[in-house]
């Protein structure tokens, strides 16, 4: 089992206390007022890990402006570069670390092994890649990343050409023998537990002697938002994906261009602030918000305010705020499974019932989260149901209690939203925010004002001034 740990440079948030011990409960910061805040956030995991590999797979050199620098986009950068891909960081306007300049390789060559940590796109995104390199890569992950669906990205890499090694596991580990082309052609796949057996396909397609004919015939397409993504990423470097009908894309054999990229901040990490809006009647501002775009965290300036929430844009800018009280809401999230863990932590703290549906899928994520979510939310007094694609989601009072983050970044999040509102929440492992946002940590405690050392003092003996939340007195 391969072990890596991304830390975020210069910054603890256990103070003198190592991250990985963990009996160390980081105490979640209860506000006493509502929130006024600006928050500017790092650039987006998705496009980030799109464009590297775009980057690594193209015909001329490519430039990252304010790329994300966390755990997933160092695991990506780790294995392309022992695929042969020059990436050398050079300097960023960011504030979020460096800018990253990619030089693909005349060749791509394995003979490596690569770390995919619990990262979806490193897993998804990668086999295909190292179809097209020289020689064999394997690849494996945490514990939890040996649990994730790769049965299809396996087995869809085999119809196209390629000679994979799984004992059998159809899941990690793996090796992929490159023989430094991939054939191509057409195949149906059933990419019903998660849209990134599509998108990992589509990243390298061009590059398939025969390019790629790819059908989706199964019960559910997730997250397709993700999968505009992909196309549109691919369309800025000269790819056309032709899409004759919804589960259908077809991508000619050609080349990828270099470009200049600047990646967006993450918005679906907005979730866990914006959400703070909310929960105290304050408001978050978070600036650079594009235009445009094909990000699924966009759809929370739609979502919010069915909780309640008011919404304005400015320019480049957009600012939440809560009103009084948060409202329940029935929802298909199936577009958006990685919004639902925070948007269930204000469903917890909602005055009337939720339903959260389409969201089947997301048992397949860092964790299963449906059930991570029903159990945590249960251990601190709620009223939490699993349906079999959803939550049901009824008012309960919450008290304090050890919140467990299963090595999900969301679930760490989650239990700081819940843990505003409802004193004594102590979550366990919030080091694991590092996976797409390594200073979670310290943006909470500077969008409530607070130090990161005085953490446990505002979770006592404090008054909450907060509105009607319908989570009761503490037990
Ligand atoms: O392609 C991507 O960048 C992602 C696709 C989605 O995966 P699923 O389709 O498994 O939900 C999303 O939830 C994940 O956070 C990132
Ligand atoms: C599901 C997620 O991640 P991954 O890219 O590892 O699938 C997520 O970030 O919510």
């Amino acid at each position: 089992m391969l072990i890596s740990r991304y830390s975020a440079p210069d910054f603890n948030p256990y103070g003198d206390e190592s991250p990985d011990d963990p009996d160390v409960l980081w105490v979640a910061p209860v506000a006493t007022a509502g929130v006024r805040s600006v928050v500017a956030l790092p650039g987006s995991k998705s496009l980030t890990n799109r464009e590297l590999v775009l980057s690594a797979l193209a015909d001329a050199p490519s430039r990252l402006r304010a790329p994300l620098h966390s755990r997933d986009t160092a695991l990506m950068i780790e294995a392309l570069r022992s695929l042969g891909v020059s990436i050398e960081e050079t300097a960023g306007s960011s504030g979020f670390g460096p800018d990253l300049v990619i030089t693909p390789a005349d060749e791509l060559t394995g003979s490596t092994t690569i770390d995919c940590g619990l990262a979806g796109t490193v897993m998804r995104f990668l086999p295909p890649v190292a179809g097209l390199a020289l020689g064999p890569t394997t690849f494996d992950g945490d514990e939890g990343a040996r649990r994730r669906p790769m049965a299809t990205t396996i087995s869809s890499l085999r119809d196209l050409g390629v000679d994979i090694n799984d004992d059998s596991r159809a899941a990690l580990p793996f090796t992929v023998h490159g023989s430094g082309s991939v054939a191509g052609g057409a195949i149906t796949i059933d990419a019903t537990l998660t849209s990134q057996f599509v998108s990992g396909l589509l990243l390298a397609a061009a590059r398939f002697e025969s390019g790629l004919d790819l059908r989706h015939d199964g019960e559910r397409l997730p997250s397709q938002p993700h999968i505009e993504m992909t196309v549109a990423t691919l369309a800025r470097r000269g790819v056309v994906v032709r899409q004759p009908e919804v589960g259908h894309w077809i991508v000619a054999p050609g080349s990828i261009a270099g470009a200049d990229v600047a990646i967006e901040p993450d918005l679906s990490n907005a979730a866990p602030f914006l959400a703070a809006a909310l929960v105290t009647g304050g408001s978050v501002t978070i600036p650079g918000w594009p235009a445009e775009t094909t990000q699924v965290g966009n759809d929370l300036l739609d979502l919010l305010p069915l909780f309640g929430a008011t919404v304005k844009r400015d320019g480049d800018t957009v600012t939440v705020s809560g009103g009084d009280g948060i409202r329940g809401v029935t929802l298909d999230l199936s577009t958006g499974g990685e919004l639902v863990p925070n948007l269930v932590a204000l469903a917890a703290l909602a005055d009337g019932p939720s339903e959260f549906t389409g969201i089947g899928h997301i048992r397949h994520h860092e964790t299963d989260r449906l059930a991570a979510l029903a159990a945590e939310i249960n251990g601190l007094g709620g009223r939490v149901t699993e349906l079999e694609d959803g939550l049901r989601i009824e008012p309960a009072p919450l008290h304090g209690g050890v919140w467990k983050s299963y090595a999900d970044h969301r679930m760490a999040t989650t239990g700081a939203i819940i843990g505003l509102a409802v004193p004594g929440v102590e979550i366990h492992d919030i080091a694991t925010t590092a996976k797409t946002l390594p200073q979670f940590p310290q943006l909470w405690h500077a969008m409530l004002g607070t130090g990161a050392t005085s953490a446990a003092s505002t979770t006592t003996d404090t008054t909450i001034d907060l509105p009607q939340l319908g989570t009761g007195s503490p037990a």
